[in-house]
């Protein structure tokens, strides 16, 4: 009878566990959520990452799928890393993950979340969005601070320059991080507040290095959108590793900058009160204008967290993106060389590299989009936060989920890349581009709502600092391919924690720089203009060629118009005219003196260490050859080109009296001619209407 009993309790008790079993799930049927791990209690799975973040959830999706559901003590996260999950995280579910998870660091840093970066998705993020779109990343205002960026690269060249040649020796040991640090973070200074953080005089100098380093310590030091207390806030009563404690005193150093900064403006009466916004070229004079009109909108607090995200999300992104392009250059000359023969021949030798030649470069685009897919400075892309359910790849995602974008897992996801590991520049040639679309496996700057605004002033400042690096100068590192992975390190903003250090600029110095201005107009003048007198004079004495150049240049350029710079490219009978000439009469017969600094052989002859002139050895240098050939060849070759070309197409030209011209040589160092060309011309009848209009 007994045993009857406890077996009837028994069956009633599993009974009973149904039916709540079922109760519950009838009620609330159980969600799909994505697969995950084992999960332990309290810690979830903390105990699974092992080194870095990015790697280690890497390595957990190749396991667990490209969504992901993870939970760090008390927080949940989503983690996605394929271009489909994250098409439907930036689509379908863009408005639900459009929030940023509250965080410690977004309570001390984010002026009460007035920061566009850590600010809920609402009214304020989209007039903060609005604010920043209009101030500072529209197309109007990029090319207002166009000038300023130009002349902050220029500045930059300078430097290294100057340092390189410290010693007389041409070549030099420099700390490219700190440079590039220095110019990025001069440039965003300028574009907040109108002026540099470090002077011109200190750039590269030990009281230069000590501001950055002051600098970096206030904006950069904690980085972290997240740290361990945002996971086990019990932490935070301990004043676990003093973070919390770190990041106020962080907090107050940044303040009295930005105050002291407000207070130069306020006292120099920089803000006129005549509401002419036109006037005010800088964001804070325009800001603190605007708090006049709109005092509850423009606080102090909301102006000071402008500036801040200008000078934290701008600079560190742009500055390692830099670095990591050079490091990957260096490790691949062959790309480094294509890049600087793009650039030579799109932007010539005579000028620094500006906003407008970026159009003509893909090479140096295709080179930057391959840095940012290999290293992306902000891997995880930051942290997002669901305010709804939703589903995700045909899993259920409960609301106040943390969205993780691995953007590191699906740059390098072989199904999605050919040899994904390897540094391929081409692979982002227009081409690829237009079939493929890389949209969504391509997300350095994020997608949707919340993707960087800055995007566009960031590879603008990226590719003029990696165009001018790569123009001026012969670069040489120390550091091997093979450890630039090592060097990815775990913080939510990627960092080389070994700056790229050795830079050996070639053979210009920015007074060369300067000095081309003046090249052209005297060595470059005189050159040219000797060059074009041989030229026309053996035309003169020559006219079948005359007529044959006449004929090429008529079938491509026609009557309608003159002739172009880039039509040269397209006349090889006129260059192989002004090659002729060259070889005959080259301007410079014994090229410039070149001075040897150490002995040497050549052809077997002993050189001892004493002036030697002119090299032997090649057939046709008129330009000279080796590092110290002229730079302006390309240049004088247009020119010449042009107006040669002009010359022929526009005119008929007629010796004066009988025989032919003159060649004789004049003496000196330019192979002038003996006597000047005179000839007679007239406009070619066909070329009337067109030269009447001129
Ligand atoms: C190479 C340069 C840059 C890279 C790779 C980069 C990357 C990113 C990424 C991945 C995000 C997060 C997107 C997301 O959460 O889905 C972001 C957000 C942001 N970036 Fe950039 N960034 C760069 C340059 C800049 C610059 C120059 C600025 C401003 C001066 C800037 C301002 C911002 C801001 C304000 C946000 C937050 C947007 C929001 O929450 O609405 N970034 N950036």
């Amino acid at each position: 009878m007994e045993n009857l009993n406890s077996n009837y309790y028994y069956y009633l008790a599993i009974l009973l566990c149904f039916v709540i079993f079922l109760l519950k799930h009838l009620r609330h049927p159980r969600k799909r959520l994505p697969p995950s791990p084992l999960s332990l209690p309290i810690i979830g799975h903390l105990y699974l990452i092992k080194n870095s973040l990015h790697q280690t959830l890497t390595s957990l999706s190749t396991k667990y799928g490209p969504v992901m559901y993870l939970r760090f003590g008390c927080r949940n996260m989503l983690v996605v890393s394929s271009p489909s999950a994250v098409e439907e995280c930036f689509t379908k579910n863009d408005i639900v993950f459009a929030n940023r998870p509250q965080s410690m660091a977004g309570d001390k840093f984010s002026f009460n979340y007035t920061a566009v970066v850590w600010a809920p998705y609402g009214y304020l993020w989209r007039a903060l969005r609005r604010l920043t779109v209009i101030e500072l990343f529209s197309s109007n205002s990029l090319q207002k601070s166009s000038a300023m960026r130009s002349e902050e690269i220029g500045l930059l060249i300078r430097g290294l320059l100057k340092a390189s040649n410290k010693n007389g020796t041409s070549g030099a040991k420099v700390n490219s991080s700190s440079w590039v640090f220095t110019f990025v973070f001069n440039v965003m200074m300028r574009t907040g507040t109108g002026k540099r953080c470090v002077s011109e005089e200190d750039i590269g100098t030990e009281k230069g290095k000590q501001i950055i380093e002051e600098i970096r310590g206030i904006f950069f030091a904690s980085l972290l959108v997240m740290n361990v207390c945002d996971f086990f806030p019990v932490l935070k009563w301990f004043g676990y590793k003093g973070i919390e404690k770190g990041m106020v005193s962080l907090h107050k150093k940044r303040n009295e900058f930005l105050n002291n900064l407000f207070d130069e403006f306020r006292q120099k009466k920089v803000i006129s009160t005549d509401r002419n916004r036109e006037k005010k070229s800088t964001l804070v004079e325009t800001l603190l204008s605007l708090q006049e009109s709109e005092p509850e909108f423009y606080t102090d607090d909301l102006i000071k967290s402008v500036i801040t995200v200008l000078l934290i999300a701008g600079t560190e992104t742009t500055s390692m993106t830099i670095q990591w392009a050079m490091s990957l250059l260096l490790a691949h000359p062959e790309a480094f060389h294509k890049l600087r023969a793009e650039i030579d021949s799109k932007v010539g030798y005579e000028r620094l590299l500006n906003g407008s030649d970026l159009t003509n470069l893909p090479y140096l685009q295709c080179v930057i989009n391959e840095t940012l897919r290999l290293y992306p400075p902000v891997p995880l892309l930051l942290p997002h936060y669901s305010l709804e359910d939703c589903t995700v790849g045909g899993y259920d995602v409960p609301k106040h989920t943390i969205l993780m974008v691995n953007a590191w897992a699906i740059h390098r996801d072989p199904k999605l890349w050919d040899e994904p590991e390897k540094f391929k520049p081409e692979r982002f040639g227009e081409m690829e581009w237009e079939n493929e679309g890389f949209n969504y496996k391509f997300v350095p700057f994020g997608m949707g709502r919340r993707a960087c605004p800055g995007a566009t002033m960031g590879l603008h400042t990226v590719s003029l600092v990696l165009g001018s690096l790569v123009k001026w100068f012969d670069w040489e590192s120390v550091e091997l391919e093979e450890n630039l992975d090592a060097r990815y390190d775990s913080r939510i903003t990627l960092n080389k924690d070994k700056p790229l250090e050795r830079a050996q600029p070639e053979c210009y110095t920015y007074d060369i720089i300067k000095g081309v201005i003046m090249v052209m107009f005297t060595a470059g003048t005189h050159t040219s203009a000797v060059t074009m007198e041989w030229a026309m004079s053996l035309l003169l004495n020559h006219p079948e060629v005359m007529k044959k150049a006449r004929l090429e240049i008529d079938n491509l350029v026609g009557e309608d118009r003159l002739l172009e710079e880039l039509d040269i490219l397209k006349l090889p009978y006129l260059r192989c005219i002004i090659n002729e000439t060259l070889r005959l009469f080259p301007a410079g017969p014994l090229l410039v003196p070149h001075f040897s600094s150490q002995e040497c052989t050549i052809e077997g002859y002993h050189i001892p260490k004493e002036r030697f002139e002119g090299i032997e050895g090649s057939k046709f240098l008129p330009f000279g050859m080796g590092r110290r050939a002229c730079p302006g060849s390309g240049l004088a070759m247009r020119l010449i080109g042009l107006s040669l070309g002009l010359f022929i197409k526009c005119f008929e030209w007629e010796i004066i009296g009988p025989g032919l011209v003159g060649l004789g040589e004049s003496c000196g160092l330019m192979l002038s001619k003996l006597e000047p060309l005179e000839a007679l011309y007239r406009p070619r009848e066909s070329m009337a209407t067109l030269l009447s209009q001129f």
